[in-house]
C-alpha cells in the first residue's frame, strides 16, 4: 500500500510500503493512484515527493505476482498519470530504484537520489524488458547508446552514476526525503512542460542503423539464445524511430511475448532460487536461521597455486586480511606478483584503490596462528592436506575454522583425521575463484552448524552465490559433470564429432560446449582423476572388452588424446587444435577426426549419423538422472540448489532455469522415457539408468518443482 501525509504545510508526501523492497504489488500500485488523486486534488498541496518506507525507494514489479492472476490498477497508465500532474512529482530514492522502480520515478519530473543509492532497469535478468515505459523514456532522457547499455545488462549504477547519465538531477548525502520535499516546494508553479520525459525527442547518434545493428550483433551473441536481450534492443530501436504512442505500442507487443515464454518463467524461477538456497538446512535439522556464523576478519589461504591466488584476491577485495602461505619461495614470489597484477587490475576496473596492504605472504605456517578462518589450496592429493590439516589444528588458534578448497577428495575423511571435525567444512570455489560466482559449501556429518553458517557467510560477503551441499564425489556439480562428460565421450565413439556435440550444446545455451570447454580447462586434469581411481590402462588392446572398466562401459578416448600430450589449449591441441599453446580460438583438426576413424575401426564400432537431439537428450537426460540421484541422496536439500549450482558454476543457460527445472519445463514423463530408451541401447551404462525418484515423480503425476522437496522427504523418512 502507500501511505499519505502533507509535509512542510504544502507538498503530499507518498510512502510506498511493501517490506522489505517496496515491490509494486496490486495493493501498492492502487495505493499510488488514489494518493496521486488526493494530493492533486487537494488545493493546499503544491507539490508531491513520493518515497519508499525504510529507506529504499523500490525494488520494481512485484515478481510473486507475475504468472498469477493480475488484479489492480496497471503500471503505465499509472505512470502517465503522474508525468501528466499539473503539481510537480519529485521521486526521493533511497535504497534502490530497480525496474519499474524506476520506471516510476522516470514518470516523475524531478529525481533526486541519496549518493548511496543504485539504479537500474533489471528487467532483462528476469527475461523481459521495462514494460513501463522504460524502454521509451530512458534512450529520450539518456540518449539511446547509454540506454541501450543499460537495458540490455540490467546493470544497476550508482547514484553518481546516474547523475552523469541524466537519469537523476540531484544526489544527496543528506536524508533524500527531506531534501526533496524543500526542493519540491522551490520549483512549485513552474511550468512542467519540459519535465515530461515521454515529449522529449530521442537523441539520435548520426548512424543510428549501425548502432542498432553492431548492438544486436554482440547482445545476440552475449545472449546464447536468450530472447530478452534481443527484445530489449528492438523496443529501444521503436523508442529511437517511433513517435512515443507507437514506441510504447511495440513495447508492450515485445513485453506480452516475453511475458508468457518459458524463458521468463525460467529467469524468475533463479531469481527465487538463488535466494532460497540462502536458507540452508542440514540434515541433521540445523539451519540458517537457528545457527549463528562466527565473526571472520582475518583468513588464510595455503597454497598459491591458481585457486589460492583467486581465492586471496577474493578475499582481500572483501575487505579481510589476508595471510597467504606457500612454501617455496620462487612459487610465493610469482603468486605475490600474480596477486598484486589481479587485484591493481580489479581496483582500475572499479575505480578505486588496490588493497595489496592487506595481504600478508609468508613461507611459515605459523603465519596463521592468528586467523578466524583458513582456506586449504593446496594439490589435490590427501595425504598432503592431510599433513596440512594436522600443521593448522596444532598452529591455528582455538576455535579457528578449517576449510578445505578441495574439489574431488572426500571432505569426511579429511576430517576424520582431525581433532576436531567439526571445524571443517569444504568451500569449493570454481576457476577463476576471484570471478566465478559459485561457492559451495560442503559439510560433513560432523561439521557444526555454526562451521557452515560461517562459510556460507563469508561466501556471501564475498559476493559468491554460496549452496550448501553434502559431501560426497564430486560434490554436487562435478558428480553431475560426470555422466554428461561419459555421454559425450560415447557419442564420439558412435560416430559424432566435437564439432557437433558442442554445436549442439552450444545451441541449447551454453556458453561452450563439452569439449571446448575441455580443452579449455585441460585435459590432463581428468586424467589424472582416472588415474587415480585406476580407470587408465595403458593397454591398446582393442574390441568392446577394452572399452568396459570396472564391470561398465568406459571410453579411452581422453586417456587416448593425453598420451598423445594434448592437454587442451595449454598445449595447442586437444579435441580440436589452437594457433599456438595458450591460444583460445579452437579450429576443427582433421588429425582427430583421421584419430576418431580409426579408434572406430579398431574397437568395431561402426560409425552412425548422430544428431543434435540425440546429444542433447543423452548428455542433458543423464546429467539431470544424476541430479534427482543427489537429491534422493540428500545430497542436495531441493532442486533450486542443484540448478544456482549448474547456472552461476557450468555455465548452464538461465533462460533455461538449470537442469532441474528444466526436466519439469520438458516433462518429467519425457526425460523418463527418453532414459530408459537410452539405456536399452546400452544397458552397460548405469548412469543411463533412471533413477528411482524421478520414477517415482511420474507415478504421482509430474508435481511441479515446488513441490519435489515433499515426494524427497517422503523417502528419505522411509529410510
Ligand atoms: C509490467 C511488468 C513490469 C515489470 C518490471 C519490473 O519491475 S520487474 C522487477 C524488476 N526488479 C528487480 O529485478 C529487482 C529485484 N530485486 C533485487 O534485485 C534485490 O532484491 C534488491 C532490491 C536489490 C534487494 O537486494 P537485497 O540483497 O537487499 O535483498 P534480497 O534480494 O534478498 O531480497 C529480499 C526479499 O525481497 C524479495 N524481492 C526482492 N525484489 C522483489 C520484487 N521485485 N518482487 C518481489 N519480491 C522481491 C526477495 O525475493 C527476497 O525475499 P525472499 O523471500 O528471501 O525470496
Amino acid at each position: 500500500m502507500a501511505l499519505y501525509s502533507r509535509v512542510s504545510g504544502f507538498v503530499g508526501l507518498i510512502t510506498l510500503q511493501n517490506p522489505p523492497v517496496n515491490a509494486l504489488s496490486a495493493a501498492v500500485r492502487q495505493g499510488i493512484v488514489d494518493m496521486v488523486e488526493r494530493a492533486l486534488g487537494d488545493p493546499n498541496v503544491k507539490s508531491v515527493v513520493i518515497c519508499g518506507q525504510n529507506g529504499n525507494f523500490c525494488g520494481g514489479a512485484d515478481i510473486k505476482e507475475f504468472g498469477t492472476n493480475m488484479s489492480g490498477p496497471p503500471l503505465v497508465p499509472m505512470i502517465d498519470a503522474i508525468e501528466a500532474a499539473n503539481k510537480p512529482v519529485v521521486a526521493a530514492i533511497e535504497g534502490s530504484a530497480l525496474g519499474g522502480g524506476l520506471e516510476l520515478a522516470l514518470g516523475c519530473h524531478y529525481r533526486i537520489a541519496h549518493s548511496k543509492a543504485r539504479l537500474g532497469l533489471p528487467e532483462v535478468t528476469l527475461g523481459l524488458l521495462p514494460a513501463a515505459g522504460g524502454t521509451q523514456r530512458l534512450p529520450r532522457l539518456v540518449g539511446v547508446p547509454a540506454a541501450l547499455n543499460l537495458i540490455t545488462t540490467g546493470r544497476h549504477v550508482t547514484a553518481t552514476q546516474a547523475l552523469q547519465l541524466g537519469i537523476v538531477d540531484q544526489v544527496t548525502d543528506h536524508n533524500a526525503v527531506d531534501v526533496a520535499v524543500k526542493f519540491s516546494l522551490s520549483v512549485a508553479g513552474q511550468s512542467l512542460d519540459a519535465r515530461r520525459i515521454s515529449t522529449y525527442p530521442c537523441p539520435l547518434p548520426s548512424d543510428s542503423d549501425a548502432l542498432f545493428e553492431g548492438v544486436m550483433q554482440k547482445v545476440r551473441q552475449r545472449a546464447h539464445g536468450a530472447i530478452a536481450p534481443v527484445a530489449c534492443v528492438q523496443a529501444v530501436r521503436a523508442a529511437a524511430t517511433l513517435p512515443y504512442s507507437k514506441g510504447m505500442e511495440r513495447e508492450q507487443e515485445l513485453m506480452a511475448t516475453l511475458f508468457t515464454s518459458g524463458q521468463a518463467r525460467a529467469q524468475q524461477y533463479c531469481f527465487f532460487a538463488q535466494r532460497a538456497v540462502g536458507r540452508w538446512r542440514m540434515p541433521s535439522g540445523a539451519r540458517w536461521d537457528t545457527s549463528k556464523p562466527r565473526p571472520v576478519h582475518k583468513a588464510a589461504v595455503i597454497g598459491l597455486g591458481t585457486m589460492g591466488r583467486g581465492i586471496t584476491v577474493a578475499l582481500a577485495q572483501t575487505g579481510l586480511s589476508v595471510v597467504a602461505v606457500e612454501t617455496q619461495e620462487k612459487q610465493l614470489m610469482e603468486a605475490k606478483q600474480a596477486v598484486s597484477g589481479m587485484l591493481e587490475r580489479g581496483a582500475k576496473r572499479h575505480g578505486v584503490a588496490p588493497t595489496l596492504d592487506r595481504i600478508s605472504y609468508s613461507q611459515n605456517i605459523h603465519a596463521v596462528a592468528e586467523v578466524d578462518l583458513v582456506i586449504e589450496a593446496v594439490f589435490e592429493d590427501m595425504a598432503l592436506k592431510t599433513e596440512v590439516f594436522q600443521q593448522l589444528s596444532a598452529v591455528c588458534k582455538p576455535g579457528t575454522l578449517l576449510c578445505t578448497n578441495t574439489s574431488a577428495l572426500d571432505v569426511d575423511k579429511l576430517a576424520s583425521k582431525m581433532p576436531n571435525p567439526e571445524l571443517v567444512v569444504g568451500m569449493h570455489f570454481f576457476a577463476p575463484a576471484h570471478v566465478m560466482k559459485l561457492l559451495e559449501v560442503v559439510y560433513g556429518p560432523r561439521s557444526s552448524p555454526q562451521a557452515v553458517a560461517t562459510a556460507m557467510q563469508l561466501g556471501k560477503k564475498m559476493g559468491k552465490v554460496s549452496v550448501a551441499v553434502g559431501n560426497c564425489r564430486g560434490f554436487v556439480g562435478n558428480r553431475m559433470l560426470m555422466p554428461y562428460l561419459q555421454q559425450a565421450f560415447f557419442l564420439l565413439e558412435e560416430g559424432a564429432t566435437p564439432e557437433l556435440v558442442d554445436r549442439a550444446l552450444e545451441e541449447f545455451g551454453f556458453p561452450m560446449g563439452v569439449f571446448r570447454m575441455s580443452d579449455l580447462s585441460g585435459l590432463d586434469v581428468g586424467w589424472r582423476v582416472r588415474k587415480r581411481d585406476e580407470l587408465v590402462e595403458p593397454d591398446m588392446a582393442s574390441g568392446q572388452s577394452a572399452r568396459i572398466r570396472q564391470g561398465s562401459r568406459y571410453s579411452p578416448l581422453g586417456d587416448l588424446l593425453c598420451e598423445q600430450g594434448r592437454f587442451g589449449q595449454k598445449t595447442g591441441r586437444g579435441w580440436y587444435q589452437y594457433d599456438k599453446p595458450g591460444s583460445r580460438v579452437a579450429r576443427s583438426d582433421p588429425w582427430l577426426h583421421s584419430f576418431l576413424v580409426e579408434y572406430r575401426a579398431r574397437h568395431g564400432l561402426v560409425p552412425r549419423s548422430i544428431d543434435q537431439q540425440e546429444v542433447l537428450e543423452r548428455c542433458l537426460y543423464a546429467l539431470i538422472n544424476e541430479g534427482f540421484r543427489i537429491l534422493e541422496d540428500g545430497i542436495a536439500a531441493g532442486p533450486e540448489d542443484i540448478d544456482v549450482i549448474y547456472v552461476f558454476g557450468y555455465g548452464w543457460p538461465k533462460h533455461r532455469g538449470g537442469p532441474m527445472f528444466y526436466a519439469g519445463m520438458v516433462g518429467l514423463a519425457k526425460v523418463l522415457e527418453r532414459l530408459e530408451h537410452y539405456q536399452q541401447a546400452h544397458p552397460d551404462v548405469p548412469y543411463l539408468q533412471p533413477c528411482s525418484l524421478l520414477r517415482r515423480l511420474v507415478a504421482s503425476g509430474s508435481p511441479p518443482i515446488h513441490r519435489w522437496r515433499e515426494a524427497i522427504k517422503k523417502r528419505q523418512s522411509q529410510l
